[in-house]
């Protein structure tokens, strides 16, 4: 059987009296992309540290590609690429000369790491500032240049912290194509992020922390079942005027509907039961004009498990 990418058993740290980390258990597959999804402070950060082999968790296990990163740390920064929520060094050197020098690091000779620069610099989008030193690059362009940094030696696991904050909308168009290229070629990525309904149309499974563990399939699926909100917008009418006859055509009483703007918002327990009543409504004569979920389900999921006690002691 082909081990999981990543794989983690009961993982801990806490620095001083703070359990940052108290009990993480989690599989990435090789060929996927996994979501990261937890509040403020719930311990993705640390959790990634120690997947990347830069912190050393107090207990648990960590195979990362197959290889302990405790270990062997150097067997699997071979394996994995990182790339941290700000990009740290060299603020001196220019984009390619990074690169570069990154690519020596990782055991390129220098006509690899040259030609490995290059496939990267485009690959980001960052030719117009090839030359440019890292110091004076944007917040976006510096995660461009970071996300470069962890492909150099074509990991086969990536650890990415953040990767969209700062990116415009192209760029992040961009990030999302790249990711999923690379789960595509059976690549095992991990990406970190706050922007739900991003990592909603990358991720194929997502791992949720609270409180530094992480949250049982149970929990999960439990809180995935809930009713979620779908935004119905109604052709040329005000919401108000059409609360009452698409309350009427749902079967539900118009108290069970809100109104939000130009939208009459309805809950519905699954996407069948959100699929027959939009034929409810067009069989009744309304004229649907838009019909869509008002939260992704990564995001209804998050916001339902919300404290603490989703956390699996
Ligand atoms: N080096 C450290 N020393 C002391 N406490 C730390 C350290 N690193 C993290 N912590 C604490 O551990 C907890 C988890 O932090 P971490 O940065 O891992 O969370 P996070 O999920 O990445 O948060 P965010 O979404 O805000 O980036 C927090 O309470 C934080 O204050």
């Amino acid at each position: 059987m082909v081990p999981a990418g990543i794989a983690a058993v009961d993982v801990r740290r806490s620095f001083g009296g703070v359990h940052a980390v108290r009990g993480v258990t989690l599989e990435a597959s090789a060929g996927a992309v996994t979501g990261l999804v937890g509040p403020n402070g719930a311990g993705k950060t640390t959790l990634l540290l120690m997947l990347a082999s830069l912190l050393a968790p107090d207990g648990g296990s960590i195979r990362i590609a197959g290889v302990d990163p405790v270990a062997d740390p150097a067997g699997a920064r071979s394996r994995l690429g990182w790339m941290p929520d700000s990009l740290g060094a060299w603020p001196s050197l220019s984009v390619r000369e990074t690169l570069e020098t990154t690519g020596r690091l990782y055991d390129l000779d220098r006509a690899a790491a040259a030609r490995r620069a290059e496939e990267l610099i485009d690959e980001v989008g960052l030719r117009d500032l090839a030359d440019a030193h890292a110091r004076v690059l944007s917040r976006g362009q510096k995660q461009r240049l970071g996300l470069a940094r962890a492909l150099v030696h074509e990991p086969s696991v990536l650890l990415l912290d953040e990767p969209a904050s700062g990116l415009d909308p192209q760029a992040r168009v961009d990030l999302r194509v790249l990711l999923r290229r690379y789960a595509a070629a059976g690549k095992t990525v991990l990406i970190s992020s706050h922007v739900l309904a991003e990592l909603e149309e990358v991720v194929d499974d997502a791992v949720y922390i609270v409180a530094g563990a992480t949250v049982s399939a149970d929990r999960v699926a439990m809180a995935a079942g809930r009713r979620r909100p779908w935004r119905i917008r109604v052709a040329d009418l005000d919401a108000r005027a059409v609360a009452l006859p698409v309350a009427t055509a749902l079967g539900l009483d118009v108290a069970g509907v809100g109104v939000d703007r130009r939208d009459v918002l309805v809950p519905f327990a699954s996407e069948s039961d959100a699929a027959a009543g939009l034929r409810a409504l067009v069989d009744a004569g309304i004229a649907v004009a838009e019909f869509s979920a008002a939260t992704g389900l990564l995001e209804h999921t998050f916001l339902d498990l919300g404290t603490s006690d989703g956390a699996r002691s």
